[in-house]
């Protein structure tokens, strides 16, 4: 997680650009918990973490492109596995005497007989329903089962007859005969539609003493909570029936989200109203007040201090102290809030704001827009709203308090009154005899800064970049412009211009510990680690009491999985500042991800209690009540949360969940499933049974490895092989199932479609070693380049060949092509920026080249036979790879050679080899044998990839694929 993002497009939470200073981390790691799926959460929180792990498809962003976000389930789940629990009740019979069931017979005869009825069903239904509990006690408990059953079937024929008074009582008559956790949970549905609601709940709870794990008493119950107002439960039942359920029942999980809203919103208000008002931490308001130019203040204070001097002659502290206690005088007051701000002691510097008002100081203008600011941050902002419009009021022209109303404003998400005051503020005139003056110079900078945020806020960024380069005009020497036009930059991109004055600026401020960890912010979003930390180091060491590059750095530790240096960095972080309200929610996040959710919990309540805000508190409220529901759960389903560690490498207890009917597939919170466990523990029986119970082949861990790579490094090669085929067979099956989903695929993958691609701008680095597309993908990139050499060196074998290339990219190919003296030379190229870079560059006039510009699924009627065929494309799928091969034979010569860019799976060695045996597969479909050879590469040099988002490729072996037609 970075935090760049919002450092550089404020949320309209944010108060202003330069109050992220300190927000950014804190608002960051907020939307970790503000904008989390709540059912993630829950399922992380907790040792129990069950995952979801989808698979893990291609994740090489070349071609083909991957379709990573297509997620299979483990096996389906089968929902409420009733039958189950009454059939161990039916085993149940107990003993019956022979005199029993003399006894039953002559119970049932005499009756039938007094009633005259003939015929067994009939007799039956009668006499089921009107016995008496000792006649039933009477009878052998295989009947009273079967008893049950009948009655319930005619309950459940009456309940969907809507009949809910008769359905309830012949559910009560199956009780009797034969209490079971179904009939009690049937009728507890006739009292909730029946608005019984404590009724529903006992007998709800009734049927889950007999059954922990009924999932739709859980959620009954839940409901008949809800409707009596008992959250709490609510909460506790909703998380353990979606937790039981794998979070599979989308209604259920819904109710969960809002039960923990209804909830923190509750306790948020009572909090809110209970609380003393209390001001954040120390280092937070000083970093606050520096964003508004601590200069302005000093000004203020020296100007003050100065009359006060002339006036009084008074000085220190201790005298300052006996006037104030003698004299009733506002401007001392004053002057003393104005001391007490520069010693950072702020609830004795707003008690000295409120007199200083109080006895009308004489910058009473300044004095209220100071208070206003300190009730702003005790959170209550209506109050300050007042104040600020008070100090203009009395002083039209003062800016500041126009910029903190529009803050509120953004804050509360009212852009446009936000523009409103900035408005306001911009036509108070800046050449005014008081507008020499350096402290409106400064206002005017912060105005300009805060106009800024909202261009972040809308997304012009092109106009926040130009205001900086203005503000820095108006003054060179405000840190936070120069930081933010970095971002700025670096958020238009490309990333070195962010980076370029980032190190310019460093220049200037190379004291500014603010610069240097923004910049390690920039440089850890661009992954560059090492560099990142060495900028926090420096952060560090220029202001030692500050906890943001300490969980900066935390955050970097947590991103290269080194979750314990993580949580010993933001204990550092707390150990300067205990009240931060960055620390405490990156280390309850830190730890809430290891599954330490009881320790978790103590940061989140600290969390709650720094938070200025309603809003805030209720996001944390939310997870804290998230993080307790799922310790009951554990509390009260020992047997679910064990269940995990039982699952590792017990073949009977793995076999005993199979009979069981349930899920073989749970992953813990490193996303370490039973198939990675046995797979590194060379359990091939185990393997088999979860494979042949739904267990995915390719679920990964926290790491993207996946079981069949534990297998491989621990010797298994066995176990390899057979996840190998399981893979292929899966995806084979797929393939021809889900072959003509191919829509769906491209939408789900979260990254552009070709179509999407091809209508987007492209960027071609200054040096032509990189093409990178609008979000900074690489559609190719310069170390590729022994690659193409290989490949063209494969499909043109010798010179005067006709030679089909698809997809121009950098040109690398092409231009080797050139050199075998191709008697023709096609290039289908589809994206118009890369069209028009071959026209500039005079592709169209070299020897034999025939540009087609158009995607190659629209232009195939052009096309000739060719001797060396050659495809690369970008923003497409396994499937239109797919199709392109069924497109080959056409197009190839018998004797040619076809060859593709290999970038299947490419970001982990076992997928790989799944698809380049499918890939090998389908291609035999089509009459064409594959060879593949095997080319060491090593493309793990940061440099590469710097500026690049994500890297595309990650093993050390390119495997070349060589594809002639069969000969039989
Ligand atoms: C990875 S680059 C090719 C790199 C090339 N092999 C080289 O050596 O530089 C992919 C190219 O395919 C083009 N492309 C993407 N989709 C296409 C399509 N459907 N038809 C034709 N060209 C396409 C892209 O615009 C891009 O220029």
């Amino acid at each position: 997680m970075s935090n760049l993002s919002t450092l550089s497009t404020p949320n309209v939470s944010n108060q202003t650009i330069v109050e992220n200073k300190e927000l950014s981390l804190l608002q960051s790691v907020k939307e970790f918990f503000v904008n989390r799926d709540l059912k993630f959460y829950v399922a992380l929180t907790g040792a129990l973490a069950i995952s979801g792990v989808g698979l893990y498809y291609y994740t090489a962003s070349k071609s083909p492109r991957p379709k990573s976000s297509k997620k299979k389930k483990g096996k389906s789940q089968k929902g409420t596995t009733r039958t189950a629990a009454s059939s161990a009740e039916t085993s149940h019979t107990g003993t019956t005497s022979v005199l029993s069931t003399y006894q039953n017979l002559t119970v049932q005869s005499s009756y039938l007989a007094a009633k005259g009825i003939r015929g067994k069903a009939i007799e039956e239904e009668i006499q089921y329903e009107i016995l008496s509990q000792a006649e039933i006690e009477e009878m052998p408990q295989e009947q009273r089962s079967k008893a049950g059953q009948v009655l319930k079937d005619r309950g459940n024929d009456a309940y969907r007859q809507r009949n809910y008074d008769r359905a309830a009582k012949l559910y009560t008559q199956a009780i009797a005969f034969h209490p079971n956790s179904v009939f009690y949970g049937n009728r507890a549905a006739c009292y909730f539609n029946t608005e019984q609601y404590h009724k529903t709940i006992e007998d709800c709870s009734k049927a889950l003493s007999l059954d922990p794990s009924y999932v739709k008493a859980l959620n009954r119950r839940a409901a008949a909570y809800e409707q009596t107002d008992q959250f709490q439960e609510a909460l506790y039942d909703y998380t353990a029936s979606c937790i039981l359920d794998n979070f599979s029942n989308e209604t259920t999980v819904a109710s969960m989200d809002r039960a923990l809203k209804m909830i923190a919103e509750i306790k948020g208000r009572e909090l809110m109203r209970d609380r003393k008002k209390r001001l954040p931490s120390p280092r937070f308001i000083k970093a606050y007040l520096d964003s508004y130019r601590n200069e302005t203040l000093q000004a203020l204070q020296e100007e003050s201090s100065d009359r006060d001097d002339e006036n009084t002659g008074i000085n220190a502290e201790n005298d300052s102290q006996n006037v104030l206690n003698s004299e009733e005088n506002g401007d001392l007051y004053y002057r003393r809030a104005c001391q007490k701000i520069q010693e950072c002691d702020y609830p004795e510097a707003l008690k000295a704001l409120e007199k200083a008002v109080e006895l009308k100081c004489t910058n009473l203008a300044q004095a209220i827009d100071m208070r206003g600011t300190f009730i702003y941050l005790e959170g209550d902002t209506e109050r300050a709203l007042n104040d600020f419009s008070k100090a203009i009021e009395l002083k039209p022209d003062f800016i500041r308090p126009y910029i903190k109303r529009a803050s509120i404003y953004m804050e509360r998400g009212n852009i446009s009154e936000a523009w409103r005051e900035f408005d306001e503020a911009i036509k108070i005139n800046p050449n005014d005899p008081d507008g020499t003056r350096q402290a409106i110079i400064f206002d005017r900078v912060i105005l300009a800064m805060h106009r800024i945020s909202l261009y972040f806020i809308t997304g012009e960024l092109q106009k926040a970049s130009e205001d900086y380069r203005k503000s820095i005009e108006l003054d060179g020497y405000f840190v936070f412009g120069y930081i933010q036009l970095a971002i700025a930059k670096y958020k238009l991109g490309p990333p070195e211009a962010g980076i370029d004055i980032f190190k310019e600026s460093l220049q200037r401020f190379s004291k500014s510990a603010d610069m240097h960890n923004y910049y390690g912010e920039l440089l850890l979003d661009l992954q560059r680690f090492d560099e990142a930390m060495e900028q926090f180091d420096i952060a560090i060491e220029l202001q030692k009491g500050n906890p943001l590059p300490y969980v900066n750095k935390a955050l970097a530790a947590f991103q290269r999985q080194d979750p314990a240096q993580a949580e010993e960095l933001c204990r550092k972080a707390l150990e300067v500042d205990p009240d931060s309200d960055v620390a405490n929610p990156a280390m309850s996040q830190i730890l809430i991800q290891q599954g330490k959710t009881e320790s978790a919990l103590t940061y989140i309540e600290k969390c709650v209690e720094v938070s200025r805000t309603e809003t805030e508190i209720v996001a944390h409220l939310q997870f804290a009540e998230a993080a307790k529901s799922h310790l009951h759960f554990a509390r009260n389903y020992p047997q679910f949360a064990d269940r995990l560690t039982s699952i590792r490498g017990d073949v009977q207890t793995i076999k005993k969940i199979i009979e069981q009917d349930e899920n073989v597939f749970y992953s813990d919170e490193n996303g370490i499933s039973p198939l990675h466990v046995a797979c590194s523990k060379g359990q091939s029986e185990i393997v088999s049974l979860l494979l042949e119970h739904g267990h995915p082949w390719n679920a990964i861990d926290v790491n993207g490895k996946t079981a069949a790579e534990y297998a491989k490094e621990n010797g298994y090669n066995e176990i390899y092989q057979r996840l190998l085929e399981e893979g292929c067979r899966v995806e084979l099956i797929l393939g021809v199932l889900g072959g003509k989903n191919q829509e769906e695929e491209k939408n789900n993958d979260g990254k552009p479609s070709n179509e999407d691609f091809l209508t987007r701008p492209l960027k071609y680095s200054e040096d032509g070693t990189r093409l990178l597309d609008y979000e900074n993908n690489g559609v190719m990139m310069g170390w590729e380049k022994p690659l193409m050499e290989k490949h063209a060196q494969i499909i043109c074998p010798r010179e005067n060949l006709g030679i089909l290339n698809i997809g121009f990219g950098l040109g690398l190919i092409d231009t080797e092509i050139q050199k075998y003296k191709p008697h023709t030379h096609t290039i289908i190229e589809a994206h118009p920026d890369v069209y028009k870079h071959m026209m500039a560059e005079g592709w169209h006039l070299k020897p034999g080249v025939k540009i087609i510009f158009g995607r190659w699924q629209d232009v195939l009627d052009q096309l000739d036979t060719y001797d060396g065929i050659f495809f690369d494309t970008f923003g497409e799928f396994y499937q239109d790879l797919r199709e392109f091969h069924e497109e080959v034979p056409n197009f190839l010569k018998s004797e040619g050679i076809y060859s593709f860019f290999n970038g299947l799976g490419a970001t982990n060695p076992f997928f790989h080899d799944v698809y380049c045996q499918i890939v090998e597969m389908h291609l035999a479909d089509v009459g064409l044998k594959t060879k593949f050879i095997e080319i060491k590469i090593d493309p793990s040099a940061d440099e590469i990839w710097n500026g690049v988002k994500g890297r595309y490729w990650t093993l050390d072996t390119y495997r070349l694929p060589i594809c002639e037609f069969m000969t039989f």
